[in-house]
Order: structure tokens, then C-alpha cells, then sequence
């Protein structure tokens, strides 16, 4: 059944569209950018979010110690208040025994100071009115003048009854630090001195020591002019120094709480403070080191930093990569383009034809020199069975039949091709195979060449070789050819060849009497009429001068040789007509023959030749073997 092929149309052609040409331009330099875009985009993007996450993550952590400051704050606030609430009960009994007098004050004082931590009070006295001292649980003392204390004077001006808490002061006499804690003494409404209780900052500050505090966290009591009373970090240092700046516990006494972020100006640390104002009228300060408190989440945000800066780092090194991938690439398909565009220009303006075909023997794909040769225009070209370059009845000689055959490898051939417009002309096509990875032939590709012009100048050249100008008869070259050839079939067959030399009479006087035209004609009348009276398997040559060959497969016998002599004889001795003059000759003959009297051309028209002397001797106008 005879199956319908398409050309494959897949296949990049020969004269179509320059794809690398086109290709090495714009479309990969848009990619290039378009990679380079993406990748500053993707980061561009990517980074808001990292640095987000990092401060998001800084400020819940900085809320939550904002927080745990305030608790803390809260909770010392509470302890603190606690043991002054303690502190003002033992004052309040003392100076309820003040009107019975210094002997019931010392039993009362006694009485109270050995129910308060030992370690915390360190005496309890009384001042008189005047501001010197009158009693000291200590036992006795020199009349001691205390009137200049600030509580002291605070005390004897204010008219209520408020619980004075003094910041700490460095004692004159015991030269140890002490918080005084002291109520006025009224008799009739009036000031009649002072009940105090001198508690040791250092061990009060131990009851903050339990609130489990990083080494550099604080917690700190302050008045509300913000003198320190308490502090838990070199307390000492600190005692009766006033907060250098105006916060917000000093500003807004009406304030319950609050928190801030700052420098403290005694060690420089940043810290988180919050505060609690106590109800008497003191503030418990919290403060949390924020570079010790933050550390866990700076470590964490260091390594998102670093990890962000690596991916980044991989991310943009990939992106190089690529970029310089593709820069290579797109130099690669540059220098392929620029090959391209030169295997094209060769293609486009080589003379020979190009010819794809398929393995179903149909064209897919030609050159312009392609079109110029048939005539067929590429676009017509495509899908066309090779026959279609020949005439209808070309047969087995045709390029598509030789197609046709199962031939590997490279072959050439000429073939008769037809144009377009039904003008004929010699082809050459040299037919090389395409194969595939399994070594099968997929395509064809054919070299075509006109060799009309070519192929008309090589059989004149074969003819002005082979062949006698003025009797248009195969001269001795061709001669001795067709005689081997006798030779080769005669020997295949055992057959028998025989040579005659043939030498005109006197031809030498025609010449002379009627010129060397004459001469010429006659030659040539003479060549004509030996052409016609042999069959057309034998061969009739003409040596040169007035000497002619005949040679034929012919048997060997006088008989044969005698009528093959009479035929020439009676054949020359007719007249021939020149220039309307009847002209007489007669010739020469000698006969060879293979085997008998040579086995070569040259053998056997020497002895043709010898034969034919002899029958110029005997008189001419006859033959001889
Ligand atoms: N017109 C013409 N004459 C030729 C040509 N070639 C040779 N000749 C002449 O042919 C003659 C041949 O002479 P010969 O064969 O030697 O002598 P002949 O006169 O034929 O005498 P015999 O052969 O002895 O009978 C010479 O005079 C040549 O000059 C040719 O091409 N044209």
C-alpha cells in the first residue's frame, strides 16, 4: 500500500530565518535582567521582613522586663513598706510612754527594739524639743545636739503627724550609716520633740537581697525627692545622693507608678526602671540591665542576622552564578550566531545546490543555489518527492531510483533533471547519509551541480580524442580500444578477430592532379562508404593519411578473409562524384587475425599492415594475409 509522507517541517532550515542571529540579540540580555531584577527584588523584599522580625522580636522582649520590673518593683515596694510599718508600730509605743516619763520610755523602747530584727535597728531615741538628745536605747549618752537634722526640722515645722524617713546619714558619734524613722512628739497639740529609730541601711537592704536580681540589675528606695535610701549595688556609694535627673516620681508625686529607659548616671548601664510610690510616700525603684537582660534575644537576632546574611550571601552568589552562566551562554550562542550567519552566508552563496531529504525521500529542506538549478522556489520545494527533479520516464538511471536503493555512506551520480519549465540539463548529485544516535539514516543530503555545459565539453574532447576530424571515424586510439575489447570477448568466448588494413592506390596523384581538397573529400567519401558496408557491431577506423582499419569478430578462414576483401575491393572501386567529376580508386588490403597472428591491437595492425605491403607488391588492387 502506498503510504503518504509529509515533510518533517522541525528541522531548522537552510534558507529560513537566522534563529541564533535573532536569538543572541534581545531575548537573553531581557533574561539577564530579568534574573538580575528578581534577585534584588526577592531581597529587596525578603530584608523588611528579617529586620521586622528582629525588632519585633526587641520589643516584646523589652516589654515583657518592663513588666518584670514593675513586679519586682512592686513586691520590694511591699516588703519595704511592710518592715517601715513595723518600724512605725515600735515608734508609736515608745512615744505613747513619753508623758510617764524617761524611766517607762526606756522599759517601752527596750521592750520594742528587742521585738524588730536586731540586725536592722540600730538604736531608738528621743530628742527633746530643743533638738538634743534626751534618750538612746544604746544606753547613756553625751548631751548630743541633733536639732540641725533635716528630720529633725522637718518634723518640728510640720504640723500633722507624718512618719519621717530620712535618707541615710553618716552618724558623728558612731560614724556608722543610719535611716532615721521618726515621729513627732506633741504635748498639747505642740512640738515637743522627737521619737527616731536609726535602722542600718546595710542590713535593710538585705531584705531586697532575696529578690533574685541579675549581677547588675538594682533595686533601689528613694524619697520622693528621689535621694537614695536603700540600694541594692554598691548601696553604700549611693546612700543620700540624689537622682541627678528629673524623673517622673519626683515630677508627678500624684503618680502611683511608672517606668522608664535610661542611663543611670552613677555606672553609665542602661536600664529598664520601673517604680512603685510606697504608702509612705517612698518609691521602690526596679532597675534591669538591659544589655545582661537582652543578651538571649541580641544572640538570637545575631544568628537571624547572620543566618539572613548568609542566605543572602548564597542567594545573591547564585544569582551571580546564573548571571554569568547566562553571560556565557549568551557569548556561546554569539559566536554561534556569528558561525551561523557565516556556514549561512556559505549556504546562501555557494553554486552548488543543497538538497535535504528524509528517509521517505521527500525534500525538506534546500539552498537558494538549489532553486537557481531546478528552478523550483524553496517554498515549493519543501515535500516534493525527488522524482520530481526528473522527467516522468527517467527509470533506474534517475537520481530518485538510485535514492530508492539502500546505499550507505557517500556516492555521487549523474542524472537527467528537468526544470521547472521542462528545460532539461545534466545533474551531478554527491549523496551523503545522516544518521542518529543508533546509526540509522534519518536524512540525506545531496550536492547538486549542472553539468551540462561541463558534461558537452568533456564528449567533445572524448570526440576530438577518439575520433578522425575528416571522416568523423574512430582514429587509431579508439581503435586500438574497441579492437582490445574484440580481443577480451574473443578470449572470454573463444571467437576469433580479424584486422584489415586498408591503403589506398596512388592516392598520392589525386592530390596532385586535382588538389588537396579534392583529396580531402575523397578521403572522406571513401571513410563514408567503409562506415556503411560493415554491420555496426564492427569497428571502421581511419589511421591516418589514406590508411583505414576495419576490425570485426569474425572466423578465420581464407574463404571468409577473401569475401570480406572482395566486398572493400568492389565497394572502393566504384567512382566516387567530387565536385561533379567522377573519380576511380582502388586500395590495398591486408588481413590479421587473433589468435593466429597476434593477441594485441598493436600486434595485429603491424601484421595487417605487413599483409597489406604484400599486396602492394603483387600489383595493388587486391589483398593479401
Ligand atoms: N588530401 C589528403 N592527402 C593526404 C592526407 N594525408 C596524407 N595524404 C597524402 O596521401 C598520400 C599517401 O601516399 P602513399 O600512400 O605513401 O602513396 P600512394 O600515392 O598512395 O601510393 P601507394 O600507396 O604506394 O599506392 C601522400 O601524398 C600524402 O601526402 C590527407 O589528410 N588529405
Amino acid at each position: 500500500m502506498e503510504q503518504q509522507h509529509t515533510a518533517d517541517p522541525g528541522r531548522a532550515q537552510l534558507s529560513g530565518p537566522a534563529l541564533l542571529t535573532r536569538l543572541r540579540h534581545r531575548p537573553l540580555l531581557i533574561i539577564r535582567l530579568a534574573v538580575a531584577t528578581l534577585g534584588i527584588l526577592t531581597l529587596a523584599l525578603a530584608w523588611p521582613d528579617v529586620l521586622s522580625d528582629l525588632e519585633s522580636r526587641e520589643t516584646a522582649a523589652r516589654e515583657r522586663l518592663r513588666t518584670q520590673a514593675l513586679l519586682r518593683a512592686r513586691a520590694a515596694g511591699e516588703t519595704i513598706q511592710a518592715t517601715i510599718e513595723r518600724f512605725d508600730f515600735a515608734l508609736k509605743i515608745t512615744r505613747a510612754a513619753v508623758p510617764d516619763g524617761l524611766q517607762a520610755v526606756a522599759s517601752h523602747s527596750r521592750m520594742v527594739v528587742e521585738a524588730l530584727p536586731p540586725e536592722l535597728v540600730l538604736q531608738q531615741f528621743l530628742i527633746d524639743a530643743d533638738g538634743y538628745l534626751v534618750y538612746s536605747s544604746l544606753g547613756p549618752s553625751p548631751r548630743n545636739y541633733l536639732g540641725d537634722r533635716n528630720y529633725f526640722r522637718s518634723l518640728a515645722t510640720d504640723t500633722g503627724d507624718i512618719l519621717q524617713v530620712s535618707p541615710p546619714v553618716l552618724g558623728r558619734l558612731t560614724g556608722k550609716w543610719s535611716i532615721q524613722i521618726a515621729r513627732a512628739i506633741k504635748r498639747n497639740g505642740r512640738f515637743d520633740g522627737v521619737v527616731s529609730l536609726a535602722v542600718s541601711p546595710d542590713a535593710w537592704t538585705q531584705q531586697l537581697a532575696r529578690f533574685e536580681t541579675a549581677p547588675r540589675d538594682t533595686l533601689t528606695l528613694v524619697d520622693g525627692s528621689g535621694h537614695v535610701l536603700l540600694r541594692t549595688l554598691k548601696g553604700r556609694e549611693h546612700y543620700g545622693k540624689q537622682a541627678p535627673q528629673q524623673r517622673d516620681y519626683i515630677l508627678h508625686p500624684e503618680r502611683q507608678e511608672g517606668d522608664y529607659v535610661a542611663h543611670a548616671s552613677v555606672d553609665g548601664v542602661l536600664r529598664q526602671y520601673a517604680w512603685t510610690r510606697l504608702p509612705s510616700g517612698l518609691v521602690m525603684l526596679s532597675g534591669i540591665a538591659l544589655d545582661e537582660a537582652l543578651a538571649p534575644v541580641h544572640e538570637i537576632n545575631h544568628w537571624t542576622l547572620l543566618r539572613a546574611g548568609l542566605s543572602s550571601a548564597l542567594f545573591a552568589l547564585v544569582v551571580i552564578i546564573l548571571l554569568l552562566a547566562l553571560q556565557r551562554y549568551e557569548k556561546a550562542v554569539h559566536q554561534l550566531g556569528v558561525r551561523e550567519e557565516h556556514y549561512r552566508g556559505v549556504l546562501t552563496h555557494m553554486g552548488e545546490g543543497i538538497m535535504v531529504i528524509d528517509r521517505h525521500g521527500l525534500i525538506v529542506d534546500t539552498n537558494p543555489a538549489f532553486s537557481v538549478i531546478t528552478g523550483i522556489p524553496a517554498g515549493e520545494a519543501r515535500g516534493l518527492p525527488v522524482s520530481a527533479l526528473e522527467p516522468a520516464d527517467t527509470g533506474e538511471t534517475g537520481l530518485a531510483a538510485r535514492l530508492a536503493l539502500p546505499r550507505p555512506g557517500h556516492w555521487e551520480t549523474d542524472f537527467p533533471g528537468v526544470r521547472k519549465d521542462g528545460q532539461g540539463y545534466t545533474g551531478h548529485a554527491m549523496v551523503s547519509c545522516v544518521h542518529d544516535a543508533h546509526g540509522r539514516v534519518t536524512h540525506r543530503i545531496a550536492l547538486l551541480t549542472d553539468v551540462t555545459e561541463q558534461r558537452r565539453r568533456d564528449s567533445e574532447i572524448w570526440h576530438q580524442a577518439n575520433f578522425d576530424l575528416l571522416t568523423g571515424l574512430p582514429n587509431r586510439a579508439l581503435m586500438n580500444d574497441r579492437i582490445e575489447s574484440l580481443l577480451r570477448q574473443a578470449r572470454r568466448n573463444q571467437g576469433h578477430v580479424t584486422v584489415m588494413f586498408i591503403d589506398l592506390d596512388h592516392f598520392k596523384p589525386v592530390n596532385d592532379l586535382y588538389g588537396h581538397d579534392t583529396g580531402d573529400l575523397l578521403l572522406g567519401q571513401v571513410g563514408q562508404r567503409l562506415a556503411t558496408l560493415f554491420r555496426g557491431d564492427d569497428s571502421v577506423a581511419r589511421l591516418g593519411g589514406d590508411e583505414f582499419i576495419v576490425a570485426m569478430a569474425a572466423d578465420a578462414n581464407p574463404e571468409a578473409d577473401a569475401a570480406l576483401a572482395r566486398k572493400v575491393l568492389d565497394s572502393l572501386s566504384r567512382p566516387f562524384t567530387i565536385t561533379g567529376r567522377d573519380l576511380r580508386i582502388s586500395c590495398s588490403i591486408g588481413i590479421a587475425h587473433f589468435p593466429g597472428d597476434g593477441d594485441s591491437a598493436d600486434t595485429l595492425i603491424n601484421r595487417a599492415d605487413q599483409a597489406m605491403y604484400k599486396a602492394k607488391g603483387r600489383g595493388r588492387a587486391g589483398w593479401s594475409t
